[in-house]
């Protein structure tokens, strides 16, 4: 005989692979609109289009370096020396053999031209320059030829590319003043729990000061979303959904906390009450089982909900794994996971229980090392680290030496 469950008791599904579930994730994601912005707020953002150059550079054949231009084949010297060419100001005189034109890096270099000897290979006196030293070889011409960088109509950055310092440099020097981007999300960061209080300085024993909200926004910074903090919202139904009402305009919703089984984990039944649709709920990695994803309808996009853990060390390991990548992927990211480096391990592992495991590490460059405090509620512990170890489930001991995958959370890995 079968038994209908309790009301009080959610129906467990199995939690569901990290890969999987990134995946059901990012195929909610609808890119956002697109919109031309100026460079300044383009950073962050990634390209909705293919970008073509609208110029050539270089425009003409320049110099790669101080020194004096020589005609063809014409290496060996004596020269008299009969121009200059500046950046900004060519040569506009003919050469001919026997003949220099001095030159600066970046000058154009003059018609009849065909390379540059370096001045330091060079001794000068007055107008008449001779060679010293071996000279350079035929090849070593110092040049840098029309459209070595890029030629006018051709593709410079393929649509998708995130927008960072060397791609501004570049879109501008390709004649761009204006780039098409996708439009950046508008993110709630919803903080839940009676326990949380919104003053840092004023928290009495019973409570703990909010800090997951803080730790989110500082997460996305990087990646240009208009965040609004909302809460710390108490745990009733009553007030989650008018924290969800507040965050009707978002793009995606961010909750920390109540994602769990306790009495009063109320983010899944509040999110059915506001309208929303369960999308799964538990994924199988340690920390961060209880992550949950939904979505509601609206008439123009529909909004994505993501139910972080409360635990801030397992907020942070989902958060980096769902948040961050949904956000790119809704900014138009071709690529919009994480990315692991593979190193090695300083000091052995224990076997992993039946959940794919982050374990927080420090990584030198060379090689990680786990931290000693695994907890997922441990903040001290987490900000001494700058590494998630990824180990598989089910594994067997990982011993010292051994390669084990890493994700990099600092120096911009975060972002
Ligand atoms: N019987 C079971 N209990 C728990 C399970 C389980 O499977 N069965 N899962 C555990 C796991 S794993 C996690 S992770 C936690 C997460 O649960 P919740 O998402 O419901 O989180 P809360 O219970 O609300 O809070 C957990 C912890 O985090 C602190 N917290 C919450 N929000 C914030 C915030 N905005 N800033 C700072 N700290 C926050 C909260 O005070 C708690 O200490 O559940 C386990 N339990
Ligand atoms: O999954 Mo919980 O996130 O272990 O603490």
């Amino acid at each position: 005989m079968s038994t209908a469950p309790s009301p009080d008791v959610p129906v467990m599904t199995p939690p569901i692979p990290l890969e999987e579930a990134q995946r059901r994730l990012l195929a909610l994601a609808d890119p956002m609109r697109r919109e031309h912005v100026d460079m300044a707020g383009a950073i962050g953002r990634y390209l909705a289009e293919p970008l073509l150059a609208r110029r050539t550079q270089p425009a003409g054949h320049l110099s790669a370096m101080d020194g004096y231009a020589v005609t063809d084949g014409d290496l060996a010297g004596p020269w008299t020396i009969v121009g200059e060419s500046a950046a900004g100001h060519p040569f506009v005189g003919s050469m001919t053999r026997g003949e220099a034109v001095r030159i600066s890096t970046g000058a154009l270099l003059p018609c009849d031209a065909a390379g540059v000897i370096v001045q330091e290979d060079l001794a000068r006196s007055d107008t008449a320059l001779t060679l010293t030293g071996t000279g350079p070889s035929p090849q070593d011409r110092h040049v840098r030829r029309l459209g070595s960088d890029f030629v006018a109509g051709k593709e410079v950055l393929p649509a998708g590319t995130r927008i960072g310092p060397a791609q501004i440099a570049l879109a501008v020097s390709a004649g761009h003043r204006h780039l098409p981007v996708f439009r950046a999300p508008q993110v709630a960061i919803i903080d839940s729990g009676d326990e949380l209080s919104s003053d840092p300085e004023n928290c009495a024993t019973h409570q703990i000061p909010a800090s997951n909200g803080a730790m989110l926004e500082a997460m996305v910074a990087g990646l240009a979303v208009q965040t609004r903090r909302i809460g710390p919202v108490g745990d009733t139904l009553d007030a989650l959904l008018s924290a969800f009402d507040e965050a009707a305009h978002a793009d995606v919703i961010v909750t920390s906390g109540g994602a769990s089984v306790g009495d009063h984990d109320l983010i899944r039944p509040a999110l059915e009450a506001w309208g929303a649709k369960l999308d799964f709920w538990r994924i199988a990695i340690k920390p961060g089982k209880p992550l949950l994803v939904a979505t509601r309808p609206r008439s123009q996009r529909r909004q994505i909900i993501i139910g972080l853990p409360g635990n801030p060390v397992s907020a942070l390991v989902t958060g980096y794994h769902f948040l961050l990548p949904l956000l790119r992927r809704l900014m138009g990211a071709l690529d919009p996971a994480p990315m692991a480096v593979t190193t090695r391990l300083d000091g052995d592992l224990p076997a992993t229980g039946a959940r794919r495991e982050f374990l927080r590490g420090t990584w030198d460059g060379e090689c990680v090392r786990a931290v000693r405090v695994q907890d997922s509620g441990a903040l001290g512990a987490l900000a001494g680290s700058n590494v998630l170890i990824d180990r598989p489930a089910n594994g067997s001991e990982t011993p010292s030496g051994a390669n084990v995958r890493i994700y990099i959370l600092q120096n911009g890995g975060i972002a």
